[in-house]
């Protein structure tokens, strides 16, 4: 079985796009078709690999790869008595293990949940929380990007499924390939750390669409469409860390706000499909903007209708959210979907876990989420639950792990 699969990963390259074609459209015909002992090779979407240290960019994966179909976001504190060294102990044993999985491989002792499945474009992004720097005597080094979030009028978080001393982001195109890193993971993080929450989401399966295409969020938007470009000429300025920050170590790294928010979708869906775009500004079906054109058409902020009224309302959520009503402040989003079944009056407990990145929350996430809150039409129908804001380190060197250059620099 073993040398089977081993066969399996090896031939992916090669095979990759023919086994696309055979076992891409899967189900019932997909699966019968396998029951014979020929090894067969993984479709594209079982065989890609991320790169746990990027060959070309210094930033860990899980950023700028694109949304997987599956994640887990997860949150750890140091157990007590845990300090800087098992800190470092742990996040080698967690660097480790991302990097084996990332690229296929097997731990020791593994539970078999992955067994049969590539890495799915498994990736794995670790990060560091405002109270980690407590616990470990690192405090002088915390950047002041981890100072806590303002606190906005709408908000109604809950504390036990917010912040934490280490945060992890794992995404893949197969939900047992996710889960199985999870609970590698979480083994891993043996008495050092302990689970403080978690959180479960989802995004549109590769192949369900015709051609790839912007995701939908569960109000049925199309979501993504103006997030900030890698072409772009002020994209890494914009998101990640530059060479001239004062604290070194996140040179090269991240700022990931992290929000649960629940849509109320009973409200939501009694809106007509014209007041539902009024309320963000574009077309439900292609996520064009109301002034015209497709979805990549630049909206036209300043055009009137016939009523001498803006065609996008003044409070319609892409133009409140937009650079040009925010001194030109951006991030790049990059959410799952969530359903944690029904609340007690039958209303889905289901919504957007809302994961943004930026070189600085308080010129993005914060300058952004402050003018959301004070005029969104969007906000009457989200709650915002729970929230985190973590400094996600630049990948790790060869042989390193990472948040090495802080805890032992
Ligand atoms: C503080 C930042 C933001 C939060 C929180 C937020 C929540 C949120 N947004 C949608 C749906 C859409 N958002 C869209 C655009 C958009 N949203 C933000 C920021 C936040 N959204 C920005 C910066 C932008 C881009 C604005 C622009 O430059 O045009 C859109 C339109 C399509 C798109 O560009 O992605 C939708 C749809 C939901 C459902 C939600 C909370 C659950
Ligand atoms: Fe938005």
């Amino acid at each position: 079985m073993e040398l089977s699969r081993r066969r399996l990963l090896g031939t992916v390259g090669a095979a990759g796009a023919a086994g696309l074609v055979a076992g891409g459209a899967g189900g019932a015909i997909g699966a019968a078709a396998t029951h014979d002992s020929a090894p067969r090779a993984l479709t594209t979407i079982g065989s890609t690999k991320v790169a746990f240290r990027p060959a070309r960019d210094r930033h860990q994966a899980g950023i700028t790869t694109p949304l997987q179909a599956s994640g887990h976001l997860v949150a750890f504190d140091l157990a007590p008595g845990s300090g800087r060294k098992e800190a470092a102990a742990l996040l080698r044993r967690w660097s480790r293990t991302a990097e084996e999985l990332m690229a296929g491989r097997r731990p020791d002792a593994d539970t078999g949940v992955a067994l049969d499945a590539g890495p799915s474009s498994l990736t794995v992004t670790f990060g560091l929380g405002h109270s980690f720097f407590g616990r470990t005597g690192l405090t002088k080094r915390r950047p002041v990007q981890l100072d806590p979030l303002p606190d906005f009028s709408a908000d109604a978080l809950d504390p036990k499924r917010s912040n934490g001393d280490l945060w992890i982001q794992i995404g893949a195109d197969d939900a047992l390939v996710a889960f199985h890193a999870l609970r590698a993971l979480q083994k891993d993080a043996g008495t050092a750390a302990r689970l403080r929450w978690q959180m479960n989401g989802f995004n549109r399966t590769p192949g369900a669409t015709a051609h790839p295409m912007t995701s939908r969020n569960l109000m049925g938007q199309v979501d993504g469409t103006n997030n900030p470009k890698p072409s772009d000429p002020d994209f890494d300025e914009r998101i990640f860390v530059g060479r001239d920050a004062d604290q070194e170590w996140m040179r090269g790294g991240s700022y990931a706000v992290v929000r649960r928010i629940r849509m109320l979708l009973d409200e939501w869906e009694k809106r007509s499909l014209h007041e539902q775009e009024k309320v963000i500004g574009r077309r439900k079906a292609n996520g064009a903007p109301l002034t015209g054109g497709s979805e990549t058409t630049p909206m036209r902020l300043d055009a009137n209708g016939a009523d001498g009224l803006p065609v996008i309302p003044a409070n319609a959520h892409a133009r409140v959210a937009a650079p040009e009503s925010n001194q030109g402040a951006a991030m790049l989003r990059r959410p799952f979907s969530f359903h944690d079944g029904f609340r007690e009056d039958g209303a889905p407990d289901a919504g957007l876990l809302f994961v943004c990145w930026q070189a600085d929350p308080l010129r993005a996430f914060t300058q952004i989420q402050r003018k959301l809150d004070r005029g969104d039409a969007l906000s009457a129908f989200l709650r915002h639950e729970a929230s985190g804001l973590y400094a996600v380190p630049p990948a790790a060197e060869a042989g390193d792990y990472v948040g090495r250059p802080l805890l032992e620099g």
